[in-house]
C-alpha cells in the first residue's frame, strides 16, 4: 500500500503539534522554503522534535531528535520501511519498482539481498578499488596538467571534476564500459573530461529528467497533474524513455559480451544480473535490470561527489586541518606513490575529516522519505498509517544539546571513538540504510586523500569558500566549488610520471 494520504482522524488521538498557517489544498506547502531541511529545522525549534505537516494532500511527520529518530529505525523500523514517493518520482522509478523506491516486501527484500550480497558486497567493493584508483589518478593528472599549463596555481572546477569521477567509477562498475583511465591517450586529454563516453551519455539523459522531478506544485497538487499542466508528465516520460533506451543498450552490449565468452571474474553489475536472469528470467527481466542500474547510478553519484566537495570546501576554510591531514598521509603513504584503498584504515585523521563532513553536510539531509505501514507512536505521539516520515539528520547532527560548538568543523571530535554512541546517521539507519556506504567511503577516501596528498590548495581570490546550502535531491553547495591548486614540490616526481 502506497501513498496512503487518507489518515483516520480521531479526537482521542494525540497527534504531533502542527504549525499554524495550513491553507486549503496547499496545507503547509507555502511555508516550506528552500532549502527544505533549513525550514524544517526552524519549524522544529518552534514546535518541537516531532511535528506534523500537511503537504498538499499528504500527511507527513518530521522528526528532529536523536531519541525519536532511533525509535523510528529500531522499534518501528518495519512499520516505517515503506517509501513515500511523489508522483514525479513514480514516473522516473518504474512505478517505484527499484531498490530505493520499492515498498517493503518480498520484491524489495530480493533486490536488497542482491545489492548487499552481490553488487555492493565488501568483496566486490574491494575488487573495485583498482578502478577507483585509476579514475582518481586520471583526475590528479588532469589537475597537475592544468597547473603546468597555467605555469603556477590553476583555478579548477572541483565540483565538475568530482561529479565526473563518481559517475565514471559507478558506470564502470555497472557496465564495465571502458578501459582503465590510466590507459587513455593524449588525445583524450584534449576533451577536458575524464568521463567515459557512456558516463557522458548517461549524464546527458539524466540532466533532462532532473529539472522535472520533485517539482513542488505539480507533485503535491493533483489538479495540475490531472490536466498535465506545464506538460510536466510528457516531458518526464520523454526524458525517461531516452534514459531507459540508453540503459537497455548497455544491457544488450553486456549480453553480447557474455555470449562471446567475455566478462571474466570481475563481472559488471549488469553481467551479474544477466547471470541471474538466465536462472529466473521472469524475475530478472530487462526492465528490472534497467531499474536497478538506474537506481544505483542515481543514488551513488551526486551523494559521493558532493561529499568530497563539501570536505574540500571545509578544508579550504580550515587550512590547519588540511596541513594536519597532509602530514598524516606523508607519514603513512609517503611521496613515491598515490594513496590507495588499502591505506585508508591507517589514515585515522582522514577518516575523522570524512565523518565530520558527513555530520555537518549529510548528502541526504532528510534521508529518503519513509512511510508508515501501520499506526504507531513516536515520542509519545500517534502517527497514523500512511504518514510520510522525514528525519532531519542535518538538524540532529547539529543538536547543541549533544555536540559542543555544533556548527564548527572539528574532525578531532571523532578521534579515538569519542563520538561513539552519538546519533550520526548520514547513511540512514535500519532496514533501509544505504547499501552503498562501503563503496562511498572508499571512493570519498581515495579521492579526498589524493587531492590532499598531491596539491597545495587555495581559495580563489583568497575569499572564504561560501558554505551556503542549495536544495535538490541531495544537498548541493549553493555555489559550486572552485579552488586553486598547485602541485606540492615533494610530489613533483610522482606527478610528472602520471
Ligand atoms: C556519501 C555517499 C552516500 C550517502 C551520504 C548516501 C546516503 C543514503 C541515504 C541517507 C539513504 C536513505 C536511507 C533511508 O532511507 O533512511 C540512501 C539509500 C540508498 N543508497 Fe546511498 N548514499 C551514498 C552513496 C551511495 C552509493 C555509492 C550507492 C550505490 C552505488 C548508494 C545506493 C543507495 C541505495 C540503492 C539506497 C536505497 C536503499 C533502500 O531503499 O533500500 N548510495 N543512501
Amino acid at each position: 500500500r502506497r501513498n496512503g494520504s487518507k489518515t483516520r482522524s480521531s479526537s482521542l488521538r494525540r497527534l504531533p503539534p502542527s504549525p499554524p498557517g495550513a491553507v486549503p489544498f496547499l496545507g503547509h506547502l507555502h511555508l516550506i522554503k528552500k532549502p527544505f531541511h533549513g525550514t524544517l529545522s526552524r519549524l522544529a525549534e518552534r514546535h518541537g522534535p516531532v511535528l506534523s505537516l500537511r503537504l498538499g494532500s499528504r500527511a507527513a511527520v518530521v522528526v528532529t531528535s536523536p531519541a525519536c529518530a532511533r525509535e523510528c529505525f529500531t522499534e518501528h523500523d518495519v512499520t516505517f520501511a515503506n517509501r513515500s514517493l511523489l508522483p514525479s518520482q513514480m514516473l522516473v522509478t518504474f512505478d517505484g519498482a527499484a531498490l530505493g523506491t520499492a515498498s517493503y516486501g518480498p520484491h524489495w527484500r530480493n533486490l536488497r539481498r542482491i545489492a548487499v550480497v552481490q553488487l555492493l558486497s565488501a568483496r566486490r567493493v574491494g575488487a573495485m578499488s583498482g578502478a577507483i584508483c585509476a579514475e582518481v589518478r586520471a583526475m590528479v593528472r588532469r589537475l597537475h596538467r592544468a597547473a603546468a599549463a597555467a605555469g603556477g596555481p590553476a583555478r579548477v572546477e572541483l565540483k565538475r571534476r568530482l561529479f565526473e569521477l563518481s559517475l565514471t567509477v559507478l558506470m564502470g562498475a555497472v557496465a564495465q564500459t571502458k578501459a582503465a583511465a590510466a590507459a587513455r591517450t593524449e588525445s583524450d586529454d584534449a576533451d577536458d573530461t575524464d568521463m567515459s563516453p557512456e558516463a557522458q551519455e548517461f549524464k546527458r539523459v539524466i540532466d533532462e529528467v532532473f529539472p522535472y522531478v520533485s517539482s513542488v506544485l505539480w507533485d503535491y497538487l493533483p489538479l495540475l497533474r490531472w490536466f498535465d499542466v506545464f506538460r510536466v508528465r510528457s516531458k518526464i516520460m520523454a526524458a525517461v524513455s531516452r534514459r531507459d533506451a540508453f540503459l537497455r543498450s548497455l544491457i544488450e552490449a553486456e549480453r553480447r559480451r557474455m555470449d562471446d565468452g567475455g566478462g571474466g571474474d570481475n563481472k559488471s553489475m549488469i553481467a551479474v544480473l544477466l547471470t541471474l536472469q538466465k536462472q529466473e528470467p521472469e524475475v530478472y527481466t530487462d526492465t528490472m535490470i534497467t531499474a536497478f542500474c538506474s537506481n544505483l547510478l542515481g543514488a551513488g553519484t551526486e551523494t559521493t561527489s558532493t561529499t568530497v566537495e563539501w570536505a574540500m570546501s571545509l578544508l579550504l576554510n580550515n587550512p590547519g586541518t588540511l596541513e594536519k591531514a597532509q602530514a598524516e598521509i606523508d607519514a603513512a603513504v609517503g611521496h613515491s606513490r598515490l594513496i590507495n584503498a588499502d591505506d585508508l584504515p591507517r589514515l585515522g585523521y582522514l577518516r575523522c575529516i570524512i565523518a565530520e563532513t558527513l555530520r555537518l553536510y549529510p548528502a541526504a539531509p532528510l534521508l529518503l522519505p519513509h512511510e508508515s505501514a501501520a499506526d504507531c507512536k513516536v515520542g509519545g505521539y500517534d502517527i497514523p498509517r500512511g504518514t510520510a516520515l522525514l528525519v532531519n539528520v542535518y538538524a540532529i547532527h547539529r543538536d547543541p544539546a549533544v555536540w559542543e560548538h555544533p556548527d564548527k568543523f572539528v574532525p578531532e571530535r571523532f578521534a579515538g571513538g569519542k563520538a561513539e554512541g552519538l546519533f550520526v546517521a548520514p547513511f540512514g539507519m535500519g532496514r533501509r540504510k544505504c547499501p552503498g556506504e562501503a563503496l562511498a567511503l572508499q571512493t570519498v577516501g581515495v579521492a579526498l586523500g589524493s587531492l590532499i596528498q598531491c596539491f597545495h590548495w587555495g581559495r580563489p581570490d583568497g575569499v572564504e569558500v561560501d558554505m551556503g546550502e542549495g536544495s535538490g535531491l541531495t544537498m548541493p553547495k549553493a555555489v559550486p566549488l572552485e579552488a586553486v591548486c598547485s602541485p606540492r614540490e615533494i610530489m613533483h616526481g610522482l606527478l610528472d610520471k602520471l
